[in-house]
């Protein structure tokens, strides 16, 4: 799959309200790559995440591995395209869930009508949840764990979909550094294993840190390039008003308030 289109968006724009956010936004992006899109609050990132899920009403067209994204039936879609949204929102009615079946409400796409979990579902959840070391809370409700440990069991239950394609906004919210770090290793195995990773990151350096990124402000996209080419980082220092400077430190970008 590597090399391949997975995720193509024309002149996609999108209104909230009555105010258009997003603005006629072409963006291509390769199978098997991890593409971090960054800006300022309020650029439209979250907007154009949505809109690449196909769960935004939107102008355009979004193309999902050269098909028309509208016109694959919901459920396949979902079994090629897994969302996360920001910090966990519209999960509120799971809080009584266990973590387990919180994770397993990501097998939904691949389950039948009503039939019981498949050893392939069990298997799935659990190698989710243990790649996030949410594991030991399994039979514990979703309510009562903290911020950054229900984190890690959202984080288990986009990956126990198992899909093609991941989009997740901020999945580095209430993260400790070591999770941090977690999640990019993360990142980088879904890559290697073929997977396209897209993330809303406000953290730059661990932005910095993926394959290529997107940068946007005003609901568009002022540039798209490698994480490690110098156009990005003055792209990346332009949306920030010069207020951020990047750095090479111990052989990984870094930004440093100016
Ligand atoms: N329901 C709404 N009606 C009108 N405008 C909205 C609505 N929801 C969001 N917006 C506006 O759309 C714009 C884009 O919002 P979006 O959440 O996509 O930005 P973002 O880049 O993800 O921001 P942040 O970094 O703060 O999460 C913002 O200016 C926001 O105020």
């Amino acid at each position: 799959m590597s090399g391949t289109l997975a995720i193509e968006a024309r002149r996609v724009s999108a209104t909230l309200g009555t105010t258009e956010v997003l603005h006629g936004i072409d963006l291509v992006l390769s199978s098997a790559r991890w593409t971090s899109i960054v800006g300022p609050n309020g650029a439209g990132k979250s907007t154009l995440l949505k809109a690449l899920a196909g769960l935004l009403a939107h102008r355009g067209e979004v193309r999902l591995f050269g098909e028309a994204a509208g016109k694959i039936p919901a459920r396949i879609r979902a079994q090629r395209l897994s969302w996360l949204g920001q910090s966990g929102t519209g999960e509120a009615s799971a809080d009584d869930l266990m973590v387990y079946d919180v994770a397993m409400l990501g097998r939904l796409p691949h389950q039948r009508w009503l039939a019981a979990p498949s050893a392939a579902d069990r298997e799935a959840v659990e190698r989710a949840l243990r790649s996030t070391q949410a594991w030991d809370w399994r039979d514990r409700p979703l309510g009562q764990l903290s911020g950054g440990e229900r984190q890690r069991v959202l984080l288990a239950r986009v990956l126990a979909v198992e899909t093609q394609v991941l989009l997740m906004d901020e999945p580095l919210a209430n993260l400790d550094p070591p999770h941090q770090a977690d999640w990019m290793q993360t990142a980088r195995t879904l890559v290697a294993q073929g997977r396209t990773v897209v993330s809303v990151l406000h953290e730059l350096p661990m932005a910095l840190a993926a394959d290529e990124m997107v940068v946007m402000d005003k609901g568009r996209v002022v540039h798209h390039g490698s994480c490690d080419d110098p156009t990005t980082h003055t792209a990346l220092e332009q949306v920030f008003d010069h207020r951020i400077r990047v750095h090479r430190v111990a052989d990984q970008w870094i930004a440093l308030p100016k």
